[in-house]
């Protein structure tokens, strides 16, 4: 794998705008995504997700602003930068009367992949995708979660640098979505960059260290996925399950420094407490729980207030 050089951004689009029959669908956005990063890229429907998308893997010119992926203008340098790139659109293409073997074969020789390597190849991509056993399955046959392991085994055969992937979790259900993204997390683990967009800011918060949230073509934030929680929050909300209810415990915090919320979820045992990060921290919340006799059984950040940040940033209605 060619490794970036000087930790240059391996995109970095400045100031792009992009317009379909006057339709403004980019209205001058900027962001970048640091090499062997997983960068989410969320927005609702009608955002510019794919149309950013296809401008940075060079199937659109953009027709203001300039973008470069790894150091290469995507307008003048297309082959070289889909030499390092990998895009996996948001629908499965045709062929699907082909077998696993024979889809991945065939964009293997188009590559330029000789039949030996190509065996290789395909072996370890199989592998990486957990679809070992599965080579000769004809792919109308698969499960969608299967089908989008066999586009994310495509993406892989021509061992890209940068992974584009246009809303891979969509449609999956809860278990194929933990297993997709683990064979991202082992991609970043591998040194790959990873960019993959979707609407839902949750399903992206735990697998990706960097977002960019888009809305109606402009860009609502770009860094750390904490960085989003903690600027955008100044008063999150913890979920903490305690092994058994503790009588006084919720009046007790109350009373305490810089929490300013504490209710109990249906479950009594479980409570949601907001505080304010600017009076106290996570440290002394659990702290003051142990000392008043609170035997916690998990700890974690509520997502109902990750979504709160995302429809905070971007404004209601379908587009
Ligand atoms: N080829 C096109 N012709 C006309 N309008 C287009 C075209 N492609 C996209 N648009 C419009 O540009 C805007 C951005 O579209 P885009 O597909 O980039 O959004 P998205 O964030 O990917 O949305 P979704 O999540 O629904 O796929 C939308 O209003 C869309 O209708």
């Amino acid at each position: 794998m060619n490794q970036p050089i000087n930790n240059k951004p391996v995109i970095d689009i400045q100031n792009v705008s992009h317009s379909f029959k006057g339709h403004r669908a980019l209205q001058g956005i900027s962001f970048q995504v640091q090499p062997q990063s997983l960068h989410g890229f969320v927005g609702p429907n009608g955002a510019g997700k794919t149309t950013t998308l296809k401008i940075i893997c060079t199937l659109l010119r953009p027709q203001g602003g300039k973008v470069e992926v790894f150091g290469h203008d995507v307008r003048s340098a297309v082959k070289e930068i889909r030499k390092r790139i990998g895009f996996m659109p948001d629908h499965f293409s045709t062929y699907r009367q082909m077998t696993v073997f024979e889809y991945l074969d065939f964009f293997g020789a188009a590559y330029g992949l000789g039949l030996e390597q190509r065996n290789q190849v395909i072996n370890d991509v199989l592998t990486l995708t957990d679809m070992d056993g599965r080579k000769d399955s004809l792919i109308s046959g698969l499960s969608r979660g299967m089908q989008q392991r066999v586009s994310l085994a495509r993406v892989l055969v021509n061992d890209p640098d940068l992974l584009l992937l246009d809303e891979p979790a969509s449609g999956l259900d809860p278990r194929a979505r933990i297993e997709l993204m683990e064979i991202l997390q082992e991609l970043k683990r591998m040194g790959k960059t990873i960019f993959i967009s979707s609407h839902i800011l949750s399903e992206l918060a735990e697998l990706c260290d960097s977002v960019t949230i888009i809305d109606r073509g402009l860009v609502k934030y770009s860094g750390s996925m904490d960085g989003l929680l903690t600027h955008e929050q100044e008063h999150p909300v913890y979920k903490v399950m305690l092994e058994a209810e503790v009588e006084g415990l919720i009046d007790s915090l109350l009373s305490e420094p810089g929490i300013l919320k504490v209710e109990a979820t249906e479950k009594a045992r479980e409570l949601r407490i907001m505080f304010d990060v600017s009076l106290t921290n996570t440290g002394n919340l659990l702290s003051k729980i142990i000392e008043l006799n609170g035997t916690i059984e998990s700890f974690q950040r509520d997502k109902k207030h990750l979504n709160q940040a995302f429809l905070d940033l971007t404004e209601q209605g379908v587009r």
